[in-house]
């Protein structure tokens, strides 16, 4: 999002509070058609009726004046009615304001989560849009309410206001100038606070999110046994009071501000109020006003000055919820490449044949010509200038010391990221421009930070393939590849076990039973015939990760694979090995074509021979 111009004047702020909200009250409209226009009508009213009430309160004192016991009783009840009507409407406002703010701030919420569906990785990974996602959150289910209350606030003071307006005209056309002109400083000082807040809470956004994440690592299951154990507890506290405290001492400096300000301003108001009064009291004991117009124009002029207040002090909140608003859709417009984010058209079939790639007679298989990458705002290539082709069916296995770029690879094969320079084709057909769904559906991945998802143990294996997650052969055979079968054997409720401890009688797994859990997920995706294991088997046994590929070879058969893993008998198993470092793959071949070079790999190989002996 633009930062807001430092110093805005006047005008351009004025045009700004305004800026979206047509787009938002259309996005309330679509959201709940009806409630709006009941609100609206029921905001004319509310405006309308106080003016009434204010009539009827003339008509009273001019009735008791008159010594009419009738008439006094008549305009009574005509208050009364009134009242009764107006506090029946502000109850619905108040009713509608809530359903529409609990209907807004689910569907705005609704739209973020689904931007983020088809956000690139590369974007999560970037502060600023990361807190543009934040703040955008943040204020989903407060923000554009309070614009339309506001939109609709100013909407009913100007009636209320040209009501009295009009009132005030008949005695004194001087007295609606003073009322307008003395609450002008109030209202101006109010719209440039209220920027000054809303710039406080965007500079420090960074920080604030500082603070959540203290406040999640010193709360939060994951991280608290480490915290316990090296004692980091009070460290952490300490940092998020002080952060904590500078917040609060701009939040309070900003405060009294706003109320020293605002009540010296009000003063004026006040000022010119009584100023009024009192020339008004002193036509009445004149008898140039009855007591009837005295009461009148007193309640028109002090409520037409609060309406007047209102509307001004509105705008700066409008400018508020105004930047917010923009920062909002600045965050639905960011731009993905990713195909899940354009919109779908259906391709022409002759184009389909071509992403799909089914052409009889292109090459089978993956290949990276001249692939580079750098991650942004990073200097180093991650991967530099590589070159490979592996055909359809092989089983590549990837070693390197960490950080050599293995995970990397991965990750563009699987088109989380696109490469800086080259490019990687899969069947003869440049990644970029296959359909997204086609090729994911074409790739089974488990990372080695795979997700634990605190829900069902067949919801965990079923989002391999969520199209088959009722499909109960697939789960079994899945789970069956996945060497999960133990671990479900021990679940209470089977498939259905909540798992984790996040929820009411959650089962947690061990680190290795999840693993298993992730392996089966990935197995749920039976039509992928490039499968991807980035050492998801870390926390298995060497045992039991060497029986896990073995299996998986097994399983895998026909299929391309790539296993990234440190460990020596997962990896000889490999029909070709990679070895990484610096982005580069400095040595290839087999396992013994690698032992007989005794290069980095015979080297890297010896030494976990001998870790084992
Ligand atoms: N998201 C990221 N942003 C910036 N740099 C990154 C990111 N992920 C990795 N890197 C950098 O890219 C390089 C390659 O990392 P990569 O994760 O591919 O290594 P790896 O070979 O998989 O290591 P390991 O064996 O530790 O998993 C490293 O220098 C790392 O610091």
């Amino acid at each position: 999002m633009a930062e807001p111009n430092p110093k805005p004047n006047l005008l351009v702020r004025l045009r700004g509070s305004f800026e979206h909200t047509p787009r938002t009250l259309l996005l309330l409209f679509r959201s709940a058609k009806l409630a709006t226009i009941t609100l609206f009508v029921l905001t004319l009213a509310a405006a309308v009726l106080p003016l009434g009430v204010a009539y009827a309160g003339k008509a009273i004192v001019d009735a008791v004046a008159a010594h009419s016991r009738e008439a006094t009783l008549r305009w009574v009840l005509v208050e009364l009615a009134l009242v009764a009507a107006l506090a029946l409407v502000q109850r619905g406002m108040g009713l509608l304001r809530s359903l529409i703010g609990a209907r807004l701030g689910l569907d705005i919420n609704g739209a973020i989560l689904e931007k983020a569906l088809t956000l690139e990785l590369r974007h999560f990974e970037e502060p600023q849009v990361y807190d543009q996602l934040t703040r955008a959150r943040r204020e989903a289910s407060s923000r554009p309410l309070a614009m339309v209350t506001e939109t609709f606030g100013i909407v009913q003071s100007l009636v209320t206001l040209a009501g009295y307006g009009a009132l005030l005209f008949r005695w004194s056309g001087f007295a609606v100038l003073a009322l307008a002109l003395a609450s002008l400083p109030g209202a101006i000082a109010e719209v440039k606070l209220g920027n000054l807040a809303f710039r406080l809470r965007n500079w420090r956004s960074p920080e604030a999110r500082k603070l959540n994440y203290l406040e999640y690592v010193l709360a939060n299951d994951a991280h608290a046994k480490e915290v316990k154990l090296f004692g980091i507890g009070q460290v952490l506290l300490e940092r998020y009071r002080a952060l904590g405290e500078k917040f609060y001492r701009e939040d309070r400096a900003l405060a009294v501000q706003r109320a020293g300000l605002g009540w010296g301003l009000s003063l004026l108001g006040t000022g010119a109020f009584y100023a009024c009064y009192a020339s008004m009291a002193l036509g009445a004991a004149r008898g140039d006003l009855t007591l009837g117009d005295l009461v009148l124009y007193g309640i028109s002029f002090r409520q037409g000055q609060q309406a007047f207040q209102s509307i001004l002090s509105s705008l700066g909140g409008m400018y508020e919820h105004n930047l917010y608003m923009s920062n909002l859709f600045s965050y639905l417009a960011i731009p993905t490449n990713d195909g899940a984010s354009a919109p779908k058209i259906a391709l022409p079939d002759a184009a389909k044949r071509e992403v799909e790639g089914d052409e009889a007679g292109r090459e089978q298989g993956i290949r990276f010509e001249g692939v580079s990458f750098r991650y942004p705002g990073q200097e180093k290539l991650a991967l530099a200038k590589l070159d490979l082709f592996v055909p359809r069916g092989q089983s590549v296995a990837l070693v390197g010391h960490n950080g050599a770029g293995k995970t990397t690879l991965i990750k563009l094969l699987t088109r989380l990221y696109a490469p800086t320079e080259g490019r990687i084709l899969l069947d003869g057909k440049d990644l970029a421009a296959w359909d997204l769904d086609a090729l994911r559906r074409r790739i089974g991945v488990v990372f080695q930070d795979y997700n634990r998802y605190q829900l069902t143990a067949r919801e965990n294996v079923g989002f391999g393939s969520t199209p088959h997650m009722e499909d109960a052969d697939r789960l079994s055979r899945a789970i069956t590849r996945g060497g999960a079968e133990e671990v479900l054997a021990t679940l209470p409720s089977g498939l259905d076990t909540q798992l984790g401890r996040w929820f009411k009688d959650g089962t947690e797994l061990s680190g290795g039973q999840w693993q298993k859990v992730a392996l089966a997920r990935a197995f749920m995706r039976e039509e992928a015939d490039v499968l991807v294991l980035d050492e998801p088997t870390a926390a298995l046994d060497a045992e039991a990760e060497h029986a896990v590929f073995e299996r998986f070879r097994k399983l895998a058969e026909g299929r391309t694979t790539f296993v990234v893993s440190h460990r020596f008998p997962t990896v000889r198993m490999a029909d070709r090995i990679l070895v990484i470092d610096g982005g580069r793959v400095i040595e290839e071949g087999t396992h013994a074509e690698l032992v007989a070079k005794d290069g980095r790999y015979a080297r890297m190989f010896a030494l976990q021979a001998e870790g084992y002996r």
